[in-house]
């Protein structure tokens, strides 16, 4: 019988092939923990740079008081990753104001997801100037309706800078990036009667917000030419028709009146001190599609279709109210031809060079109807019958009539109304349908002759 083999160095063998098979696989581990490490490391990075240049908005990194931007915006050109202040906004803010024509405009609209400013902004760019609308998107009414236009607007490369005018450092930005060569400006918190209800928001949006954009323009060089949005219910009190701009208008009968001839006195102040070209426009009851839902002939349509009563006010003494409605599309002509003739701000640097223009216009239809006369249009258009409450104009800020003359307008820049009251409900009415998807006599009337609604795709 032989000595058992010698497994010593077998086993010995076994250990150390164990021993490097170990080594190994720490090295393997450690090796792995390292680049997990530094991948997490670049991508915490790479999200810190991220984060640093694109948010929060700017004026939260300059100041506490914060407006955010709604990350709303759906079409292509204008992707929603756009946080206001960075370098994609910018992008956006400076494509946007480009005039497309030869000696064009770059004009900052406010209000421009508004009734008025939506309409114009649109005109003024397929005309091949630059526009840059600037809204805060309030819930005075209905915001998806703002949101709608805003829609609209963008398919026509127009971009809205969601914020607010009492925003100055958000209003100096945009002033950095831009030149504007004018300013249109609607922003503004409308309503005869709310003002009773919310006084404070006419104070805040009509007076502070004008003068925070005012302050801006005085200092900006070049200092814009401002256009902007006055109304017919600076007249007040006054009896004498038609309406001129030589008649009284220190008798407002509401609190909205009053903060818009507080903004005609202050245009006054800043034209005299710091040569700011301003142009008021006295805007006469305006109506049309994508008009605004707290007027009353939207809601009476709305009412008159769920057949809900709706009231129509006569005066105390038992006369019919009646109004000087006019249509949307003659208004922007006037915004326009106000723009076109408004000349150069005189100053710099905040320092008046020398006198500047200093204008005020009415923009009216110079044909005023009852407001009876307007519910019995709608009830045609409509093709349904209202329930109609006549009441006494309750004593919250309107006045019996109104009515412009608009000479001084025809004169200047060949203002000439040209849409009556029934052709223009007619296209109110034709879009009202399309938009909310609702039957009347119109929407019949022309699918029968094989058109389409307007609105309808919005
Ligand atoms: O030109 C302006 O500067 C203003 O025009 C508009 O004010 P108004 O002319 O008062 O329009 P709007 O409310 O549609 O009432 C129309 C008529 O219906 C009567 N009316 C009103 C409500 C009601 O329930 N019943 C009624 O008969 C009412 O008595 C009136 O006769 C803008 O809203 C305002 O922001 C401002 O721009």
């Amino acid at each position: 019988m032989g000595s058992p083999p010698d497994t010593s160095k077998t086993i010995k063998l076994e250990r150390y092939n164990s021993y490097v098979r170990r080594i190994q696989s720490t090295k393997l581990l450690n090796a792995s923990s390292k680049l997990i490490f530094r991948t997490t490391l670049l991508i915490a990075l790479v999200l810190v740079l991220f984060f640093t240049i694109n948010y929060p908005p700017l004026s939260d990194r300059l100041h506490r008081h914060s407006f955010l931007s709604t990350g709303f915006f759906s079409s292509s050109r204008f992707p929603t990753s756009s946080a206001i202040g960075g370098p994609n906004w910018e992008k956006q803010v400076r494509h946007s104001s480009t005039p497309r024509r030869p000696n064009g405009f770059s004009i900052l609209v406010t209000g421009a997801a508004g009734f008025i400013g939506s309409h114009c902004s649109i005109a003024l760019k397929k005309r091949g100037d630059g526009v840059l609308g600037l809204d805060n998107f309030n819930s005075y009414y209905d915001p998806s309706l703002k949101r709608s236009r805003q829609k609209m607007l963008l398919k026509n490369q127009v971009f809205i800078v969601d914020g607010d005018l009492n925003d100055a450092v958000l209003l100096a930005k945009l002033f950095d990036v831009v030149p504007f060569s004018h300013i249109l400006h609607l922003a503004a918190q409308a309503g005869v009667r709310y003002a009773m209800q919310n006084p404070q928001s006419y104070v805040s949006s009509n007076i502070a917000g004008f003068i925070n954009l005012l302050e801006i323009a005085k200092s900006a060089n070049p200092q814009p030419a401002i256009v902007w949005a006055s109304s017919s219910s600076v007249y007040g009190l006054n009896d004498k028709v038609p309406f001129s701009e030589l008649h009284r208008t220190d008798r407002p009968a509401s609190l909205y009146a009053a903060t818009k001839k507080a903004g005609e006195e202050i245009a006054h102040t800043y034209n005299h001190i710091y040569g700011l070209s301003l142009t008021g426009l006295r805007f006469f009851t305006v109506y049309g599609p994508w008009g605004r839902p707290d007027m009353a002939y939207f809601f009476f349509t709305k009412d008159i279709l769920q057949g809900k009563s709706i009231d129509v006010y006569q005066t105390q003494e038992g006369k019919q109210v009646a109004r000087d409605f006019t249509y949307i599309d003659d208004v922007v002509k006037g915004c326009v031809g106000a723009l076109d003739t408004a000349e150069k701000s005189t100053g710099s640097g905040g320092k008046k060079k020398k006198p500047a223009q200093l204008r005020v216009y009415n923009l009216g239809n110079t044909s005023p109807v009852p407001v009876g006369q307007l519910v019995s249009i709608l009830e045609s258009l409509l093709g349904k019958k209202a329930k109609k409450h006549v009441v006494g104009m309750p004593r919250n800020g309107d006045v019996p009539f109104t009515h412009a003359n608009v000479s001084l307008a025809y004169r200047d820049f060949g203002y000439k109304p040209s849409t009556d009251l029934a052709s223009g409900l007619r296209k109110f009415v034709k879009w009202y349908s399309g938009y909310y998807g609702v039957e009347t006599r119109v929407k019949k009337e022309i699918q029968g002759a094989g058109e389409v609604p307007e609105g309808g795709s919005a």
